[in-house]
């Protein structure tokens, strides 16, 4: 499968701040990719290197086989692109700015355009000044997916817009990426990414923490809650390549989130004198996220584990 994406050790560094630390990625073609971070993890920079609006620090990257630091007008040309606070004309009418932008594609932007805004409700000679957030938010991604394009960036598309339109508008990625097109989001709405998306990168602070298929990732980050005998009980390490992302003890339950965890870890959890039982659940992509990003390990895990001691009258 051809990479649309290509970026190898990208850093960043503004006065004081490192936003990117060595990002390498590759985005497939036909996919939609999404990118997930906290606050200040460095996603926006990433998007506006990707779009030719920033130059790295250090590092190269490819999209669509150019090279933003050369190419950016092209990019910007051939990829559809909606930052999350985008620049729209605020003078002009909503229809009037398809029409301005239609100037710069094909024949058939101007009725996808139009048939877009129709769709979403919204009057063509309203003025952009006087839409709502969410309006707004609509008629850009209207003029983001007008010319059919290949690559969508898209930062954060969804916030302004209602649950039903967020909704719907993810869902539409799914078809775009099934006929072949790319979409490369920005999103902190976990749920909504975890149907939509086909493979998901973790950035935090500016490192990507991990890159995999959606699927793929949610089989080898498990939770795993391990009754003890004894709080002091001393668990074995467990072998390579398991890596634990988040540790708690509760009493005499302790909870761990385990990357790369398989039946054999099981086995030697559940052998190990002192342990009275070992079970193992599968977490949402939230759950996954903070696993990867804080310390915290899931609220489920702690409820659960704090149920436990209740039920047995333990003392912590
Ligand atoms: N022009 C700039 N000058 C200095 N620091 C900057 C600049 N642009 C971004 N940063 C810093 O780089 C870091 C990453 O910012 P960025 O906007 O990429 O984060 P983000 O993941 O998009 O965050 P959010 O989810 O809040 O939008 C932040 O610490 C930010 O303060």
């Amino acid at each position: 499968m051809n990479h649309i994406i290509q970026t190898s050790d990208l850093t960043m560094r503004f006065r004081g701040c490192d936003a990117l630390r060595g990002v390498t990625l590759n985005v497939d073609e036909g996919t939609v990719f999404a990118l997930l971070g906290e606050n200040g993890a460095g996603k926006t920079t990433l998007i506006r290197i990707l779009t030719g609006f920033q130059m790295p620090t250090s590092g190269t990257c490819r999209v669509m086989n150019l090279d933003p630091a050369k190419d950016a007008l092209e990019i910007r040309r051939r990829a559809g692109y909606v930052s999350d606070a985008p620049a729209l004309y605020d003078w002009m009418g909503v229809g009037e700015i398809g029409w301005f932008a239609g100037t710069l594609y094909d024949k058939h932007f101007l009725p996808r355009y139009q048939e877009s805004i129709r769709r979403y409700e919204i009057p063509e000679d309203r003025k952009i000044r006087h839409l709502s957030k969410g309006q707004r938010a609509k008629v850009a991604l209207s003029l983001s997916l007008a010319h059919d394009p290949e690559l969508l960036i898209l930062d954060e598309p969804t916030s302004g817009l209602d649950p039903k339109v967020r909704r719907d508008f993810l869902e539409s990625m799914i078809d775009r990426a099934a006929s072949g097109r790319t979409v490369f989001l920005s999103s902190h709405q976990m749920a909504e990414v975890e149907r939509v998306a086909d493979v998901i990168a973790i950035l935090h602070d500016g490192i990507v923490r991990v890159c995999e298929p959606l699927d793929t990732l949610k089989d080898s980050v498990i939770e795993v809650a391990v009754s003890l005998e004894d709080p002091l009980v001393v668990l074995p390490a467990l072998p390579e390549p398991a890596e634990v992302l988040g540790e708690a003890s509760y009493g005499r339950q302790r909870s761990m989130v385990i990357r790369h965890y398989d039946s054999g870890m099981h086995d030697l959890l559940a052998s190990r004198v002192g342990v009275t039982g070992v079970s193992e659940r599968t977490l949402s992509l939230e759950e996954i996220f903070i696993a990867f990003t804080g310390k915290s390990p899931p609220r489920e895990a702690i409820d659960r584990a704090e149920a436990a001691v209740e039920i047995e009258g333990g003392v912590v």
